[in-house]
């Protein structure tokens, strides 16, 4: 089955003129979870020889910028970096190219020189998208998306609560077109968040006003924070259970003097 699946994608890929069968585990992730649209920048981490490029090509008339240790042979209308990903130099050339405005998503199919030692290649994969995942953070829009892959090992759901903290809304999936033996699965990541505080954060903050839905409502750097069971004037200690792109959610978990509002 497995043989069979590598085949069709291979002998696809080959037909329909791409440059790899990873081209359409993109087309896969994208359909699913509508990541990259029309008229998206978007800057590809590890894009040798250029598949998911074709693919981004089709998605989007916006900026594409494509980045790996390899040349990639140039595609038309793509700018292409020959750099390590894990360097501020390569990083600051992706800014230079995609401007201040950012990037609206960040796509990272890089993988490590495999050793076959599977905990030593889940490591250094670990390593590698943790580098993606400080690169995007350095070049994504806020409410910018974010894929990446990664082998999975025991620091997978380390990796996933990092990805969870910048992003509004994170999922992992493995397309069909991933070979059924293999240990890499892909991350989502959607929205990310620039708000000043992160879920688990604790605050000790005085509730100033109520919200139409009976929560009270803090401020933490003027970012609007909603307080389950908190009264209007109430000093309390909160802790962030949910972030979202222009406020959070949290709970008491000490409650102090009444104070003044004002
Ligand atoms: C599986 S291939 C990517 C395939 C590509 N998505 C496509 O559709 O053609 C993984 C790529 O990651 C690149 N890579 C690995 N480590 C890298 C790093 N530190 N910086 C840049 N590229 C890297 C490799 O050179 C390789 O070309």
């Amino acid at each position: 089955m497995a043989r069979h699946r590598r085949d069709t994608y291979y002998w696809r890929a080959k037909d329909e003129g791409y440059r790899s069968r990873a081209a359409y585990k993109l087309f896969q992730i994208n359909d699913k979870f509508n990541v990259i649209k029309e008229g998206d920048t978007v800057v590809d981490l590890g894009a040798a020889p250029g598949g998911w490029l074709e693919v981004v090509k089709k998605l989007t008339d916006g900026k594409i910028v494509g980045v790996d240790l390899r040349r990639i042979k140039d595609i038309e209308g793509i700018e292409t970096i020959k750099g390590d990903i894990t360097s501020d130099v390569t990083i600051k050339k992706i800014i230079d190219l995609v401007g201040e405005d950012g990037a609206d998503v960040v796509i990272c199919d890089a993988a490590p020189n495999l050793s076959g030692n599977w905990s030593l290649d889940h490591a250094r994969s670990i390593d590698l998208t943790t580098s993606a995942l400080e690169c995007a953070k350095k070049i994504l829009k806020p409410n910018g998306h974010f894929i990446v892959k990664v082998f999975q090992g025991d620091m997978f759901k380390d990796y996933m609560d990092k990805v969870r903290e910048n992003f509004s809304f994170t999922k992992a999936y493995s397309p069909h077109a991933s070979r059924s033996e293999s240990a890499e699965i892909y991350v989502i990541g959607k929205k990310f968040l620039t708000a000043p505080l992160r879920r688990n954060d604790k605050f000790d903050v005085v509730i100033k006003e109520m919200g139409a839905s009976g929560d009270g409502i803090a401020y933490v750097e003027d970012f609007v924070v909603f307080v389950k069971e908190a009264e209007k004037g109430e000093a309390v200690k909160i802790q962030i259970t949910d972030v979202k792109p222009n406020f959070a959610f949290a709970k008491v978990i000490e409650r102090g003097e009444e104070q003044s509002s004002d």
